[in-house]
């Protein structure tokens, strides 16, 4: 399955669900943090093209430096992109690969319409959320409107994401509105049989 929605639509929240009903859950955004650790090929690649200010003085990327640069200015984004995904994906498709038969394996990506990966699965969930809700949400983890607006805008739309979903999770509403919706979406679509 691949799960997907716009930043802080709460896309994490119903993988944790889905891995409480028993599904292994693989997230593009962990998966793209491990490619840039320290002494990786992918932070080598990453400084040769933004160069050492987005490096901490500890050797580490400065992940919100990065985040300033590629946000802003959609070629430096479309360079990132071109680094890494590739890198993710590899190894994204390799743990998915490795999930046993008769297990529901989901594949957390929020590029999955930008990427156009929605045929790699056979069921694709879109979670959305109101704007509002979605900036409340980020702020009170730290996130600044302005940096969650350019993110917002260099992603897809509710509507384009919406024409690839087998199913869709609404999450404007509260977190026990949604453990119920996630429930009722493995019950239908994802429970193995038998
Ligand atoms: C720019 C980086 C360093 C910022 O790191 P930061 O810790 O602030 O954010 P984090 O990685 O946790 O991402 C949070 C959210 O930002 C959004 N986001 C991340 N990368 C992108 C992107 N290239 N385009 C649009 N939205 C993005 C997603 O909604 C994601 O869930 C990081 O996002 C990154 O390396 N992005 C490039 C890799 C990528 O495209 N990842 C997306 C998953 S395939
Ligand atoms: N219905 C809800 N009510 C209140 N808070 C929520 C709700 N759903 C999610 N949250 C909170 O909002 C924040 C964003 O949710 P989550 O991390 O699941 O979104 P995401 O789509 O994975 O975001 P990102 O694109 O940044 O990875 C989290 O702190 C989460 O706990």
């Amino acid at each position: 399955m691949g799960l997907t929605g716009g930043i802080g639509a709460g896309k994490s929240t119903v993988a944790e669900h889905l891995a409480r009903h028993g599904a292994v859950v693989v997230a593009a955004d962990d998966v793209a943090r491990e490619v840039v650790e320290p002494g990786t090929q992918g932070l080598d690649a990453v400084v040769a093209e933004f160069g050492p200010q987005v490096l901490r003085p500890d050797g580490s990327l400065d992940r919100s430096a990065l985040g300033r640069l590629v946000f802003a200015d959609e070629l430096r984004r479309a360079r990132l992109e071109e680094i890494l995904l590739p890198l993710i994906a590899a190894e994204a498709w390799a743990r998915l690969e490795e999930v046993e038969p008769g297990r529901v394996a989901v594949y957390d990506v929020p590029l999955l319409v930008e990427g156009q990966m929605e045929d790699m699965f056979d069921v694709v969930v879109v979670v959305e959320a109101d704007m509002e809700a979605r900036l409340e949400r980020l702020a009170a983890r730290g996130m600044e409107a302005e940096q969650a607006m350019a993110r917002i805008a260099s992603q897809a739309t509710d509507a384009e994401r919406r024409a690839v979903a087998d199913a869709v999770i609404a999450n404007s509403g509260s977190l026990e509105d949604l453990a119920l919706a996630v429930d009722h979406l493995w019950d239908q679509q994802l429970a193995p049989e038998g």
